[in-house]
């Protein structure tokens, strides 16, 4: 990474109180940093603070000590500059597909102009979607719908992308494809990404790097570099850099659970 970081954490400590009055860290002295235009997964046990993390950067909870900072500048509430995509795609079912990916528009200035209307057409073309502008939600499948919070996500054009296992709830066929739809549009509109997941395979065929956190309360484990040559494709699946690094990954998470 040459350029200065897009996205960085300085030995962040995250506490939350329990119900009890009891604390729970959930993360403890995190420290990582995102290179412009990036793409990063993050891999790490159940509970290990994946969640709390892209919530911090989304301006939605704030360090209990330590800093996280975009472009240089401590996060001090949500911006713009990052689309977020969550598990679960959170649609209005009222609205049909276009007047859901403009959204954020009709939420932040009350309306909507044709320019932004045109946009929201070309990001539903970009998704494959251009056919299903006016139909309803129920019309459409899983991962339809996910391609509509996606297409919603890049409306603002951000420069940075944070998404919560977004595909987690979608089937196996479904789930790959959407990873090279990512790919595709990663490729087509470069952003710097933050992609957290459970599947050690999305992982390494998505990001240049993978950052392995360890159980709660969470930290780096080890940030990786993924060697598979880009473009990748189907082929990339069965690239012997591919296998070694889920195989690598896949023992260090394991034998942290073993252990
Ligand atoms: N608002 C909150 N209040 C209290 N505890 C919280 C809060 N948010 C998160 N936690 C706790 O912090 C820890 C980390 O939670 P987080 O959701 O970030 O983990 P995660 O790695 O995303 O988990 P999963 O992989 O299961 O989605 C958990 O123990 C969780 O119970």
């Amino acid at each position: 990474m040459t350029d200065d970081p897009v996205i960085s954490f300085r030995n962040v400590v995250q506490d939350f109180k329990r119900d009890d009055g009891g604390i729970v860290r959930a993360l403890d002295n995190l420290t990582f940093d995102i290179g412009r235009h990036e793409f990063v997964a993050v891999l790490g046990p159940s509970g290990c603070g994946k969640s709390t993390l892209l919530r911090l950067l989304a301006g939605l909870v704030f360090p209990t000590a330590g800093s996280v900072e975009i472009f240089g500048l401590k996060v001090t509430e949500p911006r713009d500059e990052i689309g977020i995509v969550f598990q679960k795609p959170t649609l209005l079912p009222w609205f049909n597909v276009l007047d859901n990916v403009t959204f954020p528009m009709r939420h932040k200035y009350g309306r909507v102009t044709q320019t932004e209307k045109d946009r929201a057409r070309e990001l539903l073309d970009l998704v494959e979607l251009g056919q299903f502008t006016g139909a309803g939600i129920d019309q459409l499948s899983g991962g339809m719908q996910q391609r509509v919070a996606i297409a919603r996500a890049l409306l603002l054009d951000p420069d940075i992308l944070l998404m919560d296992e977004p595909f987690s709830a979608l089937d196996a066929l479904t789930r790959e494809e959407m990873s090279f739809e990512l790919l595709r549009i990663w490729t087509e509109k470069p952003k710097t990404v933050l992609f957290i997941t459970h599947s050690i395979p999305e992982a390494v065929l998505l990001a240049d790097r993978i950052i392995v956190m360890s159980p709660r309360p969470g930290a780096v484990r080890e940030i990786l570099d993924v060697r598979v040559p880009r473009p990748r494709s189907l082929a990339s699946l069965s690239d012997p850099n591919f296998n070694d690094l889920a195989n690598h990954i896949r023992a260090s998470l394991f034998s942290r659970r073993a252990a």
